[in-house]
């Protein structure tokens, strides 16, 4: 199993759904995982239950084309359902790694969806294969159903928990149990986002629950927000309502702050704040810290749209679609070399020379990685008539890979980790280059400026100051 740090594609994480006591539950689910499409594009799953047996399908793909059919969906029938989609942080994109992860105990099946990345998983794997457990996946996800297998405790929940205990790292997990209903875990920082919804009732019957990664699934299937679950909390939901279990007690919180950045749909409201609104925020910070003369304020579409919008109204610069997005082209990340990436700025991005030409323009986006889209970005900007093209970005220099659920590419892609301030925008090519500060975009946050202590977020990727231990990495357990 080779651990994130190998790859050499841009990032992207995963998308998880779950509703329980609720018909025709796998319909919601796809939906749901349409919703949340943008988390993950390399594959797509669903387990369902209906009382009696687990149905399954899981396929590499879009939700769109795995779940298009309707006979596919009549295949998974019943009251319970949780989905996944993928993109993959540990093992490859093949079929067998493609989640829910399904298996049968025992004590009766167990279907598990995971949004995040163990830190220990390849030194758990190890010793389990030792003791003679079978792996069918190389997903790190799959230590914790063998984790499960082998605990020594009774019921389903003290064997999860019993596995929460073992395994490091980032994940909020949705699992269908046969007896105890669905269960929703957050990690004990809250890296990862789970929220909890509930569908409206009819007449006596009351509605069910929702399980999901963003707010967004909750509003395409008319769930109304219940809460987000908290980090540590284990929410047992069944016939019984929703039950709550703190197994590892209160020990902070560090909310993955990319996730406002970059990787939530504006829609989304995470941990109590409007993802558009502190992108917008954001914008504005950046406008205060690092503004320049200029004629016009131009988004990277999509991600660097709000905080254009906020950038724009703190200049006092018109706002223009410098730049048109061709909605039928992906994330661009997800494409695996260099090359492909490269042709896929291109077919992604167009310059709208209207707004352009004779202006000088200023570009906000959310982040360098590679800067393959920067660099692209300010050319197609400069053919199209530019006078003069100022870069803002709405994170500080990306300089460190994620291991908590985001495939970055390791440190020696990344352009900020090699590069001055002044290389980068030579580099891509811009008049001048700003990132905002830890304490703008803490400030965006609702924060007097960055924590100097009892932190709330995590920003290793920015930071370098890694919340959870990284086992695997370092090789601490290894050694041990
Ligand atoms: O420096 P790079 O390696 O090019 O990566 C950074 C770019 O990748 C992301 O955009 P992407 O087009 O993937 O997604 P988006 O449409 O959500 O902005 C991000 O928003 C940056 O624009
Ligand atoms: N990006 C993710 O959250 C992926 C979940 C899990 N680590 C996997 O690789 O399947
Ligand atoms: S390292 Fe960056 S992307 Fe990963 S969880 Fe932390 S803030 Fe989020
Ligand atoms: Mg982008």
């Amino acid at each position: 199993m080779s651990f994130p740090e190998s790859s050499s594609r841009p990032y992207e994480e995963c998308g998880v759904f779950g509703v329980w006591g609720v018909p025709n539950a796998a319909a919601l689910t796809a939906l749901g995982l349409h919703a949340l499409q943008h988390r993950g594009q390399e594959a797509a799953g669903i387990v369902s239950f209906d009382g009696d047996t687990f149905h399954q399908h899981k396929a590499l793909g879009l939700v769109g084309d795995v779940f298009g059919n309707q006979d596919v969906i009549a295949g998974l029938p019943g009251e319970a359902a949780i989905g996944h989609n993928r993109y993959g942080t540990t093992g490859g994109s093949h079929v067998r790694n493609v989640q829910p992860i399904y298996a049968d105990y025992a004590f009766g099946g167990l279907a598990v969806a995971h949004n995040g990345n163990l830190t220990n998983a390849a030194t758990l794997r190890k010793a389990l294969v030792k003791r003679g457990c079978i792996f069918h996946s190389t997903m790190d996800t799959e230590v914790i159903v063998h984790l499960v297998a082998i605990s020594l405790y009774d019921t389903v929940i003290e064997r999860l928990m019993d596995a929460a205990k073992k395994i490091k790292g980032a994940y909020s997990l949705i699992t269908l149990t046969p007896d105890d209903g669905m269960l929703g875990m957050r990690d004990p920082l809250g890296v990862r986002p789970l929220v909890l919804g509930r569908m409206p009732g009819h007449e006596d019957k009351q509605g069910g629950w929702v399980l999901a990664s963003e707010t967004c699934a909750l509003d395409i299937i008319g769930a109304d927000y219940v809460r987000d679950i908290e980090p540590g909390e284990i929410v047992v939901i069944n016939a019984d309502g929703v039950k709550s279990l703190w197994p590892f007690g209160d020990v902070g919180r560090r909310f993955c702050i990319f996730e406002y950045i970059y990787f939530a749909r504006p829609d989304s409201v995470l941990e109590g704040q409007s993802v558009y609104e502190v992108r917008t925020r954001i914008g504005g910070e950046l406008a205060r810290e690092s503004g320049v003369d200029a004629d016009v304020v131009v988004p990277v579409p999509d991600s660097g749209v709000p905080s254009a919008i906020g950038y724009a109204h703190e200049s006092g610069l018109p706002y223009e679609m410098g730049i048109v997005r061709n909605h039928y082209v992906g994330r661009t990340f997800i494409q695996p070399t260099d090359q492909v990436r490269n042709l896929g700025v291109k077919m992604k991005h167009s310059a709208n020379k209207a707004v352009l030409e004779g202006r000088r323009v200023i570009l906000v986006d959310d982040s360098i990685v590679r800067g393959t889209t920067s660099r692209k970005i300010v050319d197609m900007v400069r053919a199209a008539g530019a006078k003069e093209v100022h870069m803002r970005i709405t994170s500080p220099p990306t300089k460190h890979p994620c291991f908590y659920g985001i495939d970055t590419p390791s440190e020696k892609h990344l352009l900020a980790a090699r590069h001055s301030l002044e290389e980068m925008c030579k580099a891509i090519n811009a008049d001048s280059l700003a990132f905002i500060s830890f304490d703008g975009l803490y400030r965006a946050l609702g924060h007097q400026g960055r924590p100097v202590e009892n932190h709330t977020n995590c920003d290793a990727c920015f930071s370098g100051d890694y919340p959870i231990t990284l086992v695997d990495k370092d090789g601490n357990l290894i050694q041990q």
